[in-house]
């Protein structure tokens, strides 16, 4: 059996991951779920968002589908207790670095964007989102007392060249295998951090001179997105400008509960999870778009497990309960999350 570690977390997190364990149930009869608590669930049974078991479990496994972390009424904890921390003490200590998050139009949601279907029809980007550096993670970070006595929070954005250089590598290979084309998303014109960011692309790039890189500045990026998306390929970003532009990406696509993501660090362990958070405002009311992670499933099947044929079956058949005309609410249906996931394995 394949281990696959389950941490369904908080809100909608148990909702969407277990259609996602069904789906993978019927594709891949040999993996193994290992479920463990994460995020305020784990908080409230163990007074820790991230238990060393937890962590246990998910290193020693294949692959981990998470759900999603977040629990507003824990909000007022010491942020190292938060749930958030969850999610982001796991790409640490896994060194998750690359973020995968692709944003594809699917043939029958072309009329369910916040764009005209002439803008978005066909759309397949790839955002590669840094995970692991950036002002998520710079130190010193904090809220003081400065010297006119006024409460000062202060966060450091911060990335070294060798955090930059690896994941600008895996956004040229990534390029190579589509139409060949980068572009680089940064903030160079003001922050030291992000020159330093734009500096390193420039020089990984030399390693790649089939593919075209051009260099955006992360406000026209923002504002290009839904002016004229199919004008980009395979967007590379750091983690913070890469968070953002992902959320808005998935409007294009009919709703956040179609994004999915994969994050990988240089062995072939992977954490894959939808882009979206716990949505505590839906949560327990069998309301939430499962697809975002049964896509996330897939990507699972072919960056961990190297089944490429399993990952495509997930696809069609998501493809497939689309145009059978199967909505959740988010794509102005009626289908509840377990009715979307009953669609997918029909479909299957
Ligand atoms: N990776 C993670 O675990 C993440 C956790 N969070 C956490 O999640 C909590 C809620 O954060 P929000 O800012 O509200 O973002 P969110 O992504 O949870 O929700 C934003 C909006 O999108 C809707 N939505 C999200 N996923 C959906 C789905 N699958 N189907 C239908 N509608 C969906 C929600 O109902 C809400 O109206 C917070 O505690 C936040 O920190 C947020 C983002 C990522
Ligand atoms: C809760 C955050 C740490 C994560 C987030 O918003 C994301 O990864 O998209
Ligand atoms: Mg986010």
């Amino acid at each position: 059996m394949t281990r696959i570690a389950l941490l369904a977390g908080d809100g909608i997190g148990p909702e969407v991951t277990e259609q996602a364990r069904r789906v993978l149930t019927v594709v891949r009869p040999d993996l193994e779920f290992v479920e463990a608590l994460v995020g305020g669930a784990a908080y409230r049974v163990s007074g820790h968002p991230l238990p060393p078991e937890t962590l246990d479990i998910a290193r020693n496994s294949a692959a981990i589908l998470f759900g999603a972390v977040g629990d507003f009424s824990l909000d007022t904890l010491p942020r190292e207790l938060r749930p958030e921390q969850a999610i982001l003490g796991l790409r640490r200590e896994l060194d998750l670095f690359a973020n995968l998050r692709p944003a594809i139009v699917w043939p029958a949601l072309a009329d369910a964007s916040s764009l005209k279907p002439e803008i978005v029809a066909g759309l397949d980007i790839l955002i590669i989102r840094e995970l692991t550096g950036d002002i998520y993670f710079g130190q010193p970070k904090g809220i003081a007392i400065n010297a006119a006595g006024l409460r000062e929070g202060h966060d450091t954005m911060r990335y070294d060249e060798a955090q930059i250089a690896r994941v600008a590598h895996v956004a040229f290979q990534a390029a190579e295998k589509r139409s060949k084309r980068v572009t680089s998303v940064d903030k160079a014109n003001v922050l030291e951090t992000m020159q330093l960011w734009r500096d390193v692309v420039i020089e990984v790039s030399r390693d790649y001179p089939g593919i075209a890189l051009d260099h955006m500045y992360v406000d026209n990026a923002a504002m290009q997105l839904v002016k004229n998306p199919k004008a980009f390929d395979v967007i590379l970003t750091g983690n913070m400008f890469g968070d953002i532009l992902s959320d808005q990406a998935s409007m294009l696509t009919g709703s956040i509960g179609m994004l999915p993501s994969a994050s990988l660090n240089a062995d072939s362990l992977g954490l894959y999870e939808p882009i979206h958070g716990s949505a505590p405002d839906i949560a327990g009311q069998d309301a939430a778009n499962p697809l975002a992670t049964i896509l996330s499933a897939a990507m699972l099947l072919r960056h961990s497990l190297a089944d490429e044929a399993g990952a495509v079956r997930i696809e069609s058949a998501v493809e497939a309960a689309l145009a059978s005309g199967a909505r959740t609410r988010d794509l102005g249906g009626k289908m509840g999350c377990t009715a979307m996931g009953d669609a997918v394995l029909a479909a299957l």
